[in-house]
């Protein structure tokens, strides 16, 4: 009996539902003792790589396997399972082979058998992928057989069918034209540099500089499945040759020849593992396959992810990156990294809502369900928690000692502060107080962000000193009358929080961070060791302040994923003010993962025309994002009325529903995003009463059962296969946007904030996004 190593390729990972038992039950049997009689593990007469295997799954389909001979023990690369003349075919022609310029393992196919690989011509298997409809059934799969398995030029990620949007309803016209799509591209490397630098052969260095625009690149990257994959795309994202060695860490290793221990050498780079895994025990193999495509983040990390998860920071490190990118991957396998390297370290995972926190959570059990999770505040183990949960933490558990941090932060002593402020006091505080407030003070919006940008994070506790702080970045100016005018409220808030017992969540975490600087500074040492930040763009001037407060500073102190094209909460912010120095440790992700290349490309576009900037003031651009999928281009559809537009939501989630089994999802993965609340629920009782069943979805995680509806706000950190941004009429914008009440600073942010809120929703949608409106567009749309 001989046990054996197992190593998954990644997009041959996904396997048809209906074949995972099989399949699991053939690869754990193989690992266990690949001799068992029942495997029928067989070399295959005249193939072009005499490491080639197939093994019996059942009486219909084949696995094709490579196996390995290493110093000590025996490894199988599984290929794919395939029905039994295709798996035949297939493992006649397929060859693995060490590239001479880098050493990586690269898997050929062979025009015929046993032909020398042409490792020069890039041959596509029977129905392999050409064209922007790749669909995970492409390849030589029956229609029984694995849907998932493809060729060896199987399609990277669509997770489903790509088939067109079901027709709009009457009384809509679609106005597709808005998405330009095939853009001009040109290699930034000459012939020689992809051949002798990069490792790329002749032939396929040829096509790469035969391509003419950006689909044609983005279609010979989904041809491969191993390192040149990640590698063209990256070409076609614009990078010099050195930059796509630099990124996905490839080095020379030229000499290395084709022996089974130079391949597995290969496997084991980390340009690698972004498509090739060692399997580590049954657990994980069953999870592998039964997550699928779904679980990828969980085993093949891009080595860009990999080596933010793994490295050291002597201090706060910052993760940019789009939508999408794989920033939240990075937070959940560092977490796990951390945790695994000290299980007494205390490890805090945060984000900006419950909801997001949540999801964190869960994402963290499917990553490693026997991850040490701590339940309080300063426990060892990783505390997965909202950051202002965090806040209420620290507070609750000071008790009375609270009093003191309460008195430095609002100017009066109490410990009675476990109750939140009402949402409307800010309001209240005007009426009573604000009649000296010039007309564009006069907002609670307004107040609420020059509490929170300047008071509290001074801890400002008498009109003297609010009348001489400065203010940087409030953008409206004001004479010393003025702020004592805004003085007059800012007292009135307090004054009936007090009388309540109630602190806002702003109030409460510059209270925890006072409370939390103190005890450090009396010696009483900090509550975390590691903190990991998602949404960071979200995060207003006291969360940084309790997050600094939480974590000493020190090495991987603070690890913070941010994308400042997407803040949708709260006012811009620079990090240094709040004593968290990034310097020179920042970096970004740009292949986005979530989104076809259509999707991403809408979703950008509504960016334009807005200009952002970092948590450290640096000017943000749109567009370095790419993406290695191919979908439709969005559809944009204008509707005559607020009916019509109901008719054509109806036709389409109902067309979509329709598709959803046949492409293997349940319909909780369509969604209809809409600005809020009031409009969701008019759209779930509009399709209700076309016959159409909608869940609307609050705070609840959105579980198997009917499409959903919910707002863009809460849609953020989720993701959808299809999306229908619903109601994008120019009424969709907000008062504080058209108003005359607010000033040009106030409207210009908010403006900038429904950009990001459109982009937040846009880049929900994995496969398939649709548009509609009725009267007007929205002016934040992108333009053809
Ligand atoms: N290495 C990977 N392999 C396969 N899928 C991945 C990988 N990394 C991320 N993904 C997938 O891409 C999608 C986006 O990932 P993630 O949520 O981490 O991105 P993000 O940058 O945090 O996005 P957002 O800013 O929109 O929240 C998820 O479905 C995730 O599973």
């Amino acid at each position: 009996m001989a046990e054996s190593n197992l190593i998954m390729i990644k997009p041959l990972s996904r396997i048809d539902p209906r074949l995972r038992s099989k399949a699991f039950a053939f690869l754990e049997k193989l690992t266990e003792d690949d001799s068992a009689p029942g495997l029928h593990i067989e070399p295959i007469k005249n193939s072009a790589d005499p490491r080639v295997r197939t093994g019996r799954v059942d009486l219909q389909f084949r696995a094709v396997l490579f196996r390995l001979t290493g110093a000590n023990d025996v490894s199988y690369v599984f290929h794919g399972i395939w029905n039994h003349d295709d798996a035949i075919r297939i493992a006649q022609r397929t060859k693995l082979k060490t590239n001479p310029v880098n050493g990586l393992m690269e898997v050929i196919e062979a025009t015929t058998p046993k032909e020398e690989p042409a490792t020069s011509t890039w041959v596509p298997s029977p129905g392999a992928p050409t064209a922007a409809t790749s669909t995970a059934d492409a390849g030589p799969s029956p229609a029984t057989g694995p849907a998932a398995v493809t060729g060896t030029a199987p399609v990277l990620g669509a997770t489903a069918g790509t088939a067109p949007a079901p027709a709009p309803g009457p009384a809509a016209s679609v106005e597709s034209a808005i998405v330009p799509t095939r853009r001009p591209w040109q290699v930034a490397a000459t012939r020689a540099e992809l051949v002798n630098g990069l490792g790329l052969d002749e032939a396929l260095a040829e096509r790469v500089l035969a391509c003419a625009d950006e689909d044609a690149i983005l279609d010979l990257a989904g041809a491969f499945v191993d390192w040149r994959s990640n590698a063209l795309l990256e070409l076609a994202a614009g990078a010099t040759v050195a930059e796509v060695k630099d990124r996905l860490e490839i080095t020379e290793a030229p000499g290395r020849d084709d022996s089974d221990q130079a391949i597995l050498d290969g496997l084991r780079q980390p340009a690698s593992q972004g498509a090739f895994t060692f399997v580590e025990n049954n657990d994980e193999l069953r999870r592998i396959i039964e997550e699928g495509d779904f679980g990828a983040w969980r085993v093949w990390l891009h080595p860009e992810q990999r080596k933010y998860v793994t490295r050291d920071y002597q201090g706060p490190f910052r993760l940019s990156g789009g939508a999408g990118t794989g920033k939240t991957v990075v937070l959940l396998h560092r977490a796990r990294r951390l945790a695994k390297a000290n299980p007494q370290a205390r490890i805090v995972l945060t984000t900006f809502t419950t909801n997001l926190a949540d999801a964190l959570a869960r994402d963290l059990s499917r990553l490693d369900p026997d991850l040490p999770r701590a339940q309080e505040l300063g426990d060892p183990g990783v505390l997965v928690r909202g950051v202002d949960a965090l806040a209420y933490a620290a507070i609750k558990s000071a008790g009375s000692e609270i009093s003191a941090a309460v008195d430095d932060v609002l100017g009066a002593p109490s410990s009675h502060v476990q109750q939140r402020t009402a949402g409307d006091a800010w309001k209240a505080a005007i009426a009573t107080a604000g009649s000296d407030l010039p007309a564009a003070l006069h907002t609670p919006h307004f107040l609420q962000a020059e509490y929170e940008a300047v008071v509290l994070p001074g801890h400002i506790t008498a009109q003297a000193d609010y009348l001489r702080v400065r203010r940087p970045g409030r953008g409206v100016r004001l004479n010393r009358k003025e702020r004592a005018a805004v003085w007059q409220v800012i007292e009135a808030y307090r004054a009936s929080s007090r009388v309540e017992g109630t602190l806002d969540f702003a109030e409460a975490a510059t209270v925890a961070a006072a409370h939390l600087t103190k005890q450090a500074a009396e010696g009483q040492g900090h509550r975390a060791d590691h903190l990991l930040v998602d949404e960071g763009q979200d995060l207003s001037p006291a969360h940084w302040q309790l997050l600094r407060a939480l974590v000493g500073e020190g090495p991987n102190d603070l690890f913070i994923a941010e994308d400042s094209h997407q803040r949708i909460y709260g006012h811009k912010l620079v990090l240094g003010q709040y004593g968290i120095r990034i310097v020179g440790r920042s970096q970004r992700l740009t292949l986005n993962y979530r989104t076809t290349a259509e999707n991403l490309h809408f979703a950008l576009g509504v960016l334009d025309g807005g200009t952002y900037a970092d948590l450290e003031d640096q000017p943000e651009e749109t567009g370095r994002y790419h993406s290695s999928r191919r979908g439709p281009v969005p559809q944009v559809i204008a509707c005559g009325s607020m009916n019509g537009e109901l008719d054509t939501a109806a036709n389409l989630i109902r067309g979509w529903a329709e598709q959803a089994p046949q492409e293997g999802r349940g319909t909780e993965t369509i969604a209809i995003l809409v600005r809020d609340q009031y409009q969701r629920d008019r759209v779930v009782s509009g399709l209700g009463e076309r016959g159409v069943n909608v869940r609307p979805v609050d705070r609840e995680a959105v579980k198997p059962g009917p499409p959903v509806a919910m707002t863009m706000h809460r849609a953020k950190g989720t993701e959808f296969s299809k999306v229908l941004l619903f109601g994008m009429s120019e009424k969709s914008i907000p008062k504080i946007v058209r108003g005359a009440d607010y000033s040009v600073d106030e409207k210009q942010d908010a403006l900038l904030r429904e950009r990001s809120l459109l982009y937040v929703a846009a880049s929900r949608a994995r496969d398939e996004l649709v548009v509609t409106w009725s009267g007007e567009a929205s002016e934040l749309l992108p333009r053809g």
